[in-house]
C-alpha cells in the first residue's frame, strides 16, 4: 500500500501572553492508501491539535514546525509549507482532505438548509452546475441512509436529530471523494445505539470510496472496531504505534497497558477496572525525561526522570518510545 499521508517531525506550539506552550513534539506518523490509523489518548494529549495542523486550520496563535507530505498522485505537497489562506489549500481542504467533528452542529450554519450547505461544498471544488451539484448531494444523503433525503435536503440543521445531522456531515465530507477523511470524535455526542450505526456507516463508506482515515478518539473499545493501525499519544507524543491487533494483543508501554486495563474485557469478571493513578500533568510545566514518568509504574529512577527515551522498533508493525524497550543515549 502506497503512502496517501506522512506526518514528519511535527511540532506544534501556541503563542500566549504566558509564553509559548509546545503542544505536540516530534509527532510522526504515515497513513497508507485504504487504511485507517486511530489516534486516541487521554483528554489534552494532543489528538485534534494534530488534526487541525494537518489541515491548517489552527488558531492564528498556533505555529507548526515539521513536514506534512500529502501525497496526491505523483505530486508530493508539504502542506506546511502552502499559504494557510491561499488557494492550494482551499483546494485540499474539504476536496482532498476532509474533517467531521464532534459537534455537527457547529459545522452547519442554522440559515442556510443541508442542500444549500452541501451544494455549496460542491461547487466550491468542482466546475459543475448548481442543479447537477443538488442531484450529486440527494445521491450521497440517499449513501450515509438518511431517511426521506429529499425532505431533509430542504431542512434547516435545527430540524434534525444529532444522529442525521452527524450523517449529513458525513455525507458532506465525502461529497468530493477525498483521499483522506479525518474524523475527530464523530460519534462521542451521540447516544450508543446510534454511535454504532454511524461507525458502521462510516467502515463501509471507507470500503466504497477507497479513503483513508485518520480516526480520533478516546475510546479504545470504539477503535478496536475501527482502525487497522493504532498510535497512542501523550501529551504531545506519539508513545506507542502497532497494527491493531499486535496493540491489543501485545501492548508494550506501560501507558498503553494501564489505558487497556481500564476497560471491561469479554469473559474476564472484575469487580474493579484499573484506573490509571495520578493526573496528566500541565502542558506548561511538562515533566523532565519521560513525560508519563510521573504516572508510570514501571518508573526507573535517574532515567526515565532525566532522559527522553528514544523511538524503539520492535518489529516492522511496532515502534514504541520507552526506556524497558531501549531507547537511551537520546541526545534531546
Ligand atoms: N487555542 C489554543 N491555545 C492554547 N492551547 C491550546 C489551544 N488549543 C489546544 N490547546 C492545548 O493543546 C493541548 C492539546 O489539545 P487537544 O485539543 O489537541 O487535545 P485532545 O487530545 O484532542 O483532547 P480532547 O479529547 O479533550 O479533545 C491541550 O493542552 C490544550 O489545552
Amino acid at each position: 500500500m502506497e503512502n496517501v499521508l506522512e506526518v514528519i517531525n511535527l511540532e506544534t506550539s501556541f503563542e500566549l501572553t504566558e509564553g509559548s506552550i509546545k503542544v505536540l513534539d516530534n509527532i510522526n506518523f504515515t497513513l497508507k492508501s485504504n487504511e485507517i490509523l486511530g489516534l486516541i489518548g487521554e483528554s489534552g494529549c494532543g489528538k485534534s491539535v494534530t488534526a487541525l495542523s494537518i489541515l491548517q486550520i489552527l488558531p492564528r496563535n498556533a505555529k507548526c514546525n515539521g513536514k506534512v507530505l500529502f501525497y496526491n498522485g505523483k505530486k508530493i505537497i508539504n502542506i506546511l509549507e502552502l499559504n494557510s489562506k491561499g488557494e492550494e489549500i482551499r483546494q485540499i481542504r474539504g476536496n482532498e482532505i476532509s474533517m467531521i467533528f464532534q459537534e455537527p452542529a457547529a459545522s452547519f450554519s442554522p440559515v442556510y438548509t443541508i442542500g444549500e450547505h452541501m451544494v455549496e461544498a460542491i461547487t466550491l471544488h468542482k466546475n459543475i452546475s448548481e442543479k447537477l451539484a443538488k442531484e450529486k448531494a440527494l445521491e450521497m444523503l440517499e449513501k450515509v441512509k438518511i431517511p426521506d433525503p429529499k425532505k431533509i435536503i430542504d431542512a434547516y440543521p435545527f430540524e434534525l436529530s444529532g444522529g442525521m445531522l452527524q450523517r449529513s456531515m458525513i455525507a458532506m465530507a465525502l461529497l468530493c471523494n477525498p483521499k483522506i477523511l479525518i474524523a475527530d470524535e464523530p460519534t462521542t455526542a451521540l447516544d450508543v445505539t446510534i454511535q454504532a450505526q454511524i461507525l458502521y456507516l462510516i467502515k463501509e463508506l471507507q470500503k466504497e470510496f477507497h479513503s483513508s482515515i485518520i480516526f480520533i478518539t478516546h475510546d479504545l473499545a470504539v477503535i478496536s472496531q475501527m482502525a487497522d493501525k493504532i498510535a497512542v499519544m501523550y501529551l504531545g507524543h506519539i508513545v506507542e504505534e502497532a497494527d491493531v491487533f499486535e496493540m491489543f494483543k501485545n501492548p508494550l508501554h506501560p501507558y498503553t497497558k494501564a489505558l487497556l486495563d481500564s476497560i471491561p474485557k469479554y469473559g474476564v469478571r472484575k469487580t474493579r477496572l484499573e484506573t490509571i493513578s495520578g493526573v496528566v500533568p500541565d502542558p506548561y510545566n511538562l515533566p523532565k525525561g519521560c513525560r508519563f514518568h510521573t504516572r508510570c509504574n514501571k518508573f526507573m529512577e535517574g532515567l526515565c526522570d532525566v532522559q527522553q527515551p528514544k523511538v524503539v522498533e520492535i518489529s516492522e508493525n511496532h515502534k514504541v518510545k520507552c526506556f524497558l524497550y531501549g531507547g537511551t543515549n537520546d541526545e534531546r
